[in-house]
């Protein structure tokens, strides 16, 4: 076991991007940070900053969970751990926070062990955790990823996003967990739906492969999970329908939402027009949102080995060090 300390930078992600449902995945510039150690004395967990109410901070916490399943594949007897994580991605909001906290606790464990385990078990593993590829792959491989999950193999192809392409998401205030909006969905779908989905999805794939911009309009279509879930989100029917008419190249319920997602050209002059679109249509709907502007993140988790203790540098002072650098 390595004694030193590991700090890993994890991005988030937005998953389906309309038609590709546990499929497609993006990665975002929008990031956590673990900071994991072998403990001296007893477990400890410190969770930062104010995105991560209600997380635990004992050994019920996904982080520690995942980090003791990386020790026990890699033959290695599981240790106490620091763990200290400071997020800025918002919970159950549809920006894959689960999928980080996974990789980000998959990668620093593993980095700990001295790196026993390949990119393809680690996404092996998370995507077994996570039950879907879509997010873990993109969070793990960074850029756009497409992948595939029978149960027992994952399968990934990464793609690099065109370097023209924005990213603003609306994020509602309100939370809606993943497994409450996989609810929503039916257990069966008509060939007509499934043809239509399997072919936007491939024109998706399509265009942002060959950077065809301007079919994303037409490729992000979906008929097997926004419409089931659009009575959840009040107000994300009209944001996806008249999106494109504000100046959007295409729009989409990020992952199980509640967030909404807008893909932009980089050079667009309209892109305020269109975050107030988005803003004052949740606002009829009485659903205050934040919205950001984004780009692609075009890579993984970031590992840091250190050669620093906790008392010589806090993950708060290395992050605000990282930042200014
Ligand atoms: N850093 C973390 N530590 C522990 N649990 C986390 C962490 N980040 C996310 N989670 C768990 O994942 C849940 C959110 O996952 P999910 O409903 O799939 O939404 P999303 O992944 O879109 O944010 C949280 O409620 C929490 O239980
Ligand atoms: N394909 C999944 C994606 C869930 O993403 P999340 O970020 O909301 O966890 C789904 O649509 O259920």
């Amino acid at each position: 076991m390595d004694k030193r300390r590991v700090i890993v930078k994890v991005p988030a992600s937005t998953a389906n991007l309309g038609p590709g449902f546990d499929t497609l995945g993006m990665a975002l510039s929008l990031y956590a940070w673990i900071d994991m150690s072998v403990a001296r004395g007893e477990t400890r967990i410190d969770l930062y900053g104010g995105r991560m109410n209600g997380v635990p901070r004992d050994k019920s916490n996904l982080i520690y969970k995942v980090a003791q399943m990386v020790f026990k594949e890699a033959g290695i007897e599981a240790p106490e751990l620091n763990i200290a994580m400071y997020s800025d991605i918002p919970l159950t909001r549809g920006l894959g926070s689960s999928a980080s906290a996974i990789v980000g606790a998959l990668t620093a464990a593993n980095a700990l062990a001295g790196s026993p385990l390949s990119m393809e078990r680690l996404f092996h593993m998370a995507t077994a955790l996570e039950g879907h590829p879509d997010n873990v792959g993109a969070s793990l491989f960074g850029g756009i990823v497409v992948a595939s999950w029978d149960g027992n193999a994952a399968n990934h192809i990464r793609l690099d996003p065109h370097p023209d392409l924005d990213v603003l998401v609306a994020i509602p205030e309100f939370q809606l967990s993943t497994e409450k909006a996989r609810h929503a969905l039916p257990e069966q779908f008509s060939m007509k739906d499934a043809v239509y989905n399997i072919s936007h999805s491939s024109m998706l794939v399509a265009a942002l492969a060959t950077g065809n911009l301007e079919m994303i309009r037409h490729a992000m279509k979906d008929r097997i999970h926004q419409p089931y879930r659009a009575s959840l989100i009040p107000g994300m029917s009209l944001i996806l329908e008249e999106a494109c008419d504000y100046g959007a190249l295409g729009a989409a319920l990020s992952g199980a939402g509640p967030t909404l997602l807008s893909l932009v050209e980089s050079g667009s002059s309209r892109k305020s027009e269109l975050e107030q679109f988005l803003i004052a249509t949740l606002e009829k709907e009485g659903i205050r949102a934040e919205a950001i502007w984004l780009k692609p993140c075009l890579i993984g988790p970031e590992v840091d080995l250190l050669d620093r203790s906790i008392e010589e540098i806090s993950l708060m002072e290395w992050i605000k060090g990282e930042v200014r650098a």
